[in-house]
């Protein structure tokens, strides 16, 4: 009985060896991308839609099916035109400032979700969320974020931020990438 079984174990892992071409032709692409670098890529592509022209924010919101469920960047509400508001960041008035109006990357993904809610769900950020995001992470039960900077975290709203993620046990972890950069050619397509 034993030995049988031993067998069969033996059978299945040379089935699982077994390769239907030629090694050194037909073996997969090496550099494909891996699916954190993809959820983060698809962010960082994301926020090539924002009208910031100090800092363009992307998030992609992924379920555990690793299906993308919501993308958002930062830029003005519906109808709040990008040529009335302002886009400065240093101005005295506060009102003059893009502070008062922008919609964060985050907030934007978790509105324009394509699924019924973003529960269980992790979000892909390029930078840390503030803590105002946080609180509406935490209210759309999301479990994780991976950031990509870090950048302001000595900040009031990042210390804020990550108190308030501890406190509801969401985990946050800094994504390493395999590929520094992701080039997009439109004109690779046509070659070979
Ligand atoms: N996690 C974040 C952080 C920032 N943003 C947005 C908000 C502003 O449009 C911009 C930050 O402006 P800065 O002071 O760096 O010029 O990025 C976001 O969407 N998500």
């Amino acid at each position: 009985m034993t030995e049988n079984t031993n067998e069969s174990v033996d059978e299945i892992m040379k089935i699982s060896k077994i390769k239907f071409y030629d090694e050194d032709e037909s073996a997969k692409r090496k550099d494909y991308l891996e699916w954190e670098e993809y959820f983060m890529g698809i962010a960082f592509l994301a926020a090539q839609r924002s009208k910031d022209p100090a800092t363009q924010v992307g998030a992609c919101i992924v379920d555990d099916d690793k299906k993308i469920v919501a993308i958002g960047y930062n830029g003005l509400p519906i109808k709040c035109s990008d040529d009335t508001f302002p886009w400065s960041k240093n101005s005295d008035d506060p009102l003059k400032n893009k502070y008062m109006y922008v919609c964060h990357a985050e907030v934007n993904a978790i509105l324009n979700k394509n699924s019924i809610d973003v529960k269980g769900c992790t979000l892909y950020v390029a930078l840390f969320p503030c803590n105002e995001c946080s609180k509406i992470i935490i209210q759309s039960r999301i479990k994780e974020v991976v950031f990509c900077s870090d950048k302001h975290a000595e900040k009031p709203h990042t210390v804020a931020s990550k108190r308030l993620l501890d406190a509801a046990g969401i985990k946050y972890r800094q994504f390493v990438p395999n590929h520094k950069k992701i080039i997009i050619d439109f004109d690779k397509i046509n070659e070979s």
